[in-house]
């Protein structure tokens, strides 16, 4: 035979060139098993390492990314150059083709097991937005902006993988002047990009050696309770207005698949202390281009490029302190918003706090979202030799 599984069964996005993990349940069985996409089939990896005798079968044994996230980068790097191999060797395809399963019979869950989570708050426009929104006294941006990248502790066991129902939150909000306990009256999303930490360690780590602790990315939406969020933020910053629900997207797309994808990130207005200056380090802003569907609509387009902070910085700032980096450690970017109306990645943005409705095809006038609402959000980014790297996406239904 001299075709190979990838020449079989890949397509546009999901080729040879990604290969992003998951975690995933055979109809009919209990236990998830680790996998990487290839098409509209997933690999089951301990499977197929099994019976090709590899010795990295062990890394596949619990089922998700947890074991895979303890390694070290060299461990990540000899698992995707065997799996690339797998896929690409015509003496392989047969072997591969018999573990590759539809992605119609199974389902995906988290694909690892969330230490801390972080959320930052990286784009301009965005913090520049919600400043005009919420606080038109002010001077535009907070102090300390551009001078690290801001960020708060979010709930990481309310994380929940795509396709979790979204059930609206209860708090305690402002109605008609007065403070009531009841479900949340301005249910929204944030469009953001997600990074999962791995090979942990004290802090500090250095920019320049940020990349041996991340291992990957996928699509995050901060579900944002607006009125509950109001009223309980100052001065500590979002609490239960944003605990409730984040959702991801099931494929961690590795960063060794996003080379194509670098480039650098903003020219900076003010210089940035030493441990965050990325004027000498390889690129780590990221050209992910995302999209917002309400209700099957495209409502933005947030650009990924946009963002003045990478998420090498991120990492780097989050344990300059000495804090402990562990696997398994999430941080969001924040919000991303474009100059343009139709690049907001929130509905707080895209309405202008309600002024301006969107008028939905399917669904009507919107200032947020209804019970039943479904919102997805999908990305790509460019990969090597003209090829796309699909995030896949990451869909939530608002329930009561
Ligand atoms: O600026 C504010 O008052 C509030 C901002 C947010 O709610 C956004 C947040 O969670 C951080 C982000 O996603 O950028
Ligand atoms: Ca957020
Ligand atoms: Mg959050």
């Amino acid at each position: 035979m001299t075709t190979t599984a990838a020449q079989a069964l890949a397509r546009p996005g999901f080729d040879a060139n990604n290969l992003p993990y998951g975690a995933f349940v055979r109809t009919g069985q209990a236990q998830s098993r680790l996998g990487v996409r290839l098409g509209d089939h997933v690999l089951d990896l301990q499977a197929l390492a099994l019976d090709l005798n590899s010795d990295l079968a062990n890394w596949f044994e619990g089922g998700n990314l947890d074991s895979l996230l303890q390694g070290t980068p060299a461990d990540w790097d000899a698992v995707r150059a065997a799996i690339v191999e797998w896929v690409s060797t015509p003496a392989h395809a047969q072997t591969v083709e018999a573990h590759a399963i539809a992605l119609s019979d199974v389902e995906m869950v988290m694909p690892f097991t969330p230490a801390d989570y972080v959320d930052f708050y990286a784009s301009e426009q965005h913090a520049l937005n919600v400043g005009k929104i919420f606080r038109p006294q002010n001077p535009d941006l907070p102090a300390a902006w551009k001078q690290l990248p801001i960020g708060y502790h979010g709930r990481s066991g309310t994380l929940f993988v795509s396709g979790t129902p979204v059930a609206r939150p209860n708090g305690l909000r402002r109605v008609d002047g007065n403070i009531e306990y009841g479900p949340c009256r301005f249910l929204d999303i944030e469009a953001e990009m997600g990074f999962v930490c791995g090979n942990g360690r004290m802090g500090p780590i250095s920019l320049a050696n940020a990349d041996q602790h991340v291992f990957g990315a996928f699509i995050l939406n901060d579900w944002s309770a607006r009125d509950i969020q109001a009223f309980e933020y100052v001065p500590l910053g979002p609490f239960l207005g944003k605990s409730f629900a984040t959702s991801i997207s099931p494929w961690v797309v590795p960063l060794a698949a996003l080379s194509a994808a670098r480039i650098s990130t903003p020219t900076r207005d003010l210089p940035l202390a030493v441990y965050l200056d990325d004027a000498r380090t390889t690129p780590s802003g990221l050209d992910v281009q995302l999209e917002v569907l309400w209700n099957d609509e495209i409502v933005s387009r947030p650009p990924f490029r946009v963002m003045y902070y990478s998420y090498a910085q991120m990492v780097t700032h989050m344990v300059v302190n000495g804090a402990s980096l562990r696997a398994g450690d999430v941080f969001g970017s924040g919000t991303i918003s474009g100059d343009d109306v139709r690049q907001r990645g929130s509905f707080l943005e895209l309405t202008w706090n309600g002024a301006e409705p969107i008028t939905l095809a399917n669904g009507g006038e919107r200032k947020s979202l209804v019970d039943g609402d479904v919102i997805e959000m999908r990305a790509t980014a460019p990969g090597p030799d003209g090829s796309i790297i699909d995030f896949g996406s990451v869909i939530g239904r608002i329930t009561a």
